[in-house]
């Protein structure tokens, strides 16, 4: 479970992230849904613990991140926005060498790897170098390796970014599957379509700010809309240009 309370962090002049709270608990998908710019990454890479906010704090199944990142980061398995494969090595030497750096025993590496492999569909490309895989294969690599040491709390930055409509199913079956094992997952993305297919929660952020949560139903009658891109829209405060 991810409590998050009163986080805040500014670059300069700008206020990205202004006090955001958020609750992501075990069992469900939450989504933190949010314009471009509107302070996901931010807020992502802050409960993560790749960054410090300004004041408030993140707990990760009650353990304070910045009090005790290592313990923290052994509860949680990212997809950073920034996929950052290891190019010469394989898919499934990427995959392997994050599980040795959490400190797993080979062979349960090969056996969850195995798992991995047959729930992401990556047997076709699991023995090539990463160099020159497509997008699809690159986010499922990532989403591998962050998993391979079976955290309670998955993150992801905009998992489905880029990704055509098989990958997209692919790991929205994945998500739901995590979910049915009782894993706390929370994604950041501004495809409402995407957040209306597999989440179970919403955090709506703009301007560095929370200005909604619920479920999509909630959302949808909080604002008398038909579908959630309109109640997305009227969260907001209308149509604008950013
Ligand atoms: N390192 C940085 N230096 C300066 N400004 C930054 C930095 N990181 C983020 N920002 C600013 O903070 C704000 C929020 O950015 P952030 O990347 O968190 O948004 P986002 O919701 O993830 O957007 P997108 O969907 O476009 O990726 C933006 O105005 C951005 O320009």
């Amino acid at each position: 479970m991810i409590s998050v309370e009163n986080i805040s962090k500014s670059f300069g002049e700008v206020t990205a992230v202004d006090n955001v709270s958020l609750q992501a608990p075990d069992g469900k998908i939450t989504a933190l849904l949010g314009a471009n710019g509107a302070g996901k990454t931010t807020s992502m890479r802050m409960i993560y613990a790749l960054i410090k906010p300004e004041g408030g704090q993140v707990l990760v199944d009650g353990i304070n991140t910045h009090e005790d990142p290592v313990a923290a980061r052994a509860r949680m398995g990212v997809l950073p926005d920034a996929r950052g494969l290891y190019k010469r090595l394989t898919a499934r030497e990427n995959i392997v060498y994050f599980g040795r750096l959490q400190g797993m025993k080979e062979a349960k590496i090969k056996e969850r790897c195995e798992e991995l492999v047959d729930r992401l569909g990556m047997g076709a490309f699991i023995d090539r170098k990463t160099e020159g895989f497509s997008q699809g294969q690159r986010v499922k690599v990532a989403i591998a390796r962050a998993l391979i040491h079976d955290p309670q709390n998955i993150l992801l930055d905009e998992p489905t970014n880029g990704l055509d409509v098989m990958s997209t199913r692919a790991i929205r079956r994945f998500l739901k599957e995590q979910r049915s094992l009782g894993k706390c997952i929370l994604f950041s993305s501004h495809v409402m379509q995407e957040v209306s297919a597999v989440c179970d929660e919403i955090t709506i952020i703009d301007g560095g700010r929370i200005v909604a949560s619920g479920s999509e139903d909630q959302l949808r009658d909080k604002t008398g809309s038909e579908n959630l891109e309109d109640a997305f829209v009227s969260l907001v405060g209308g149509e604008k240009v950013v």
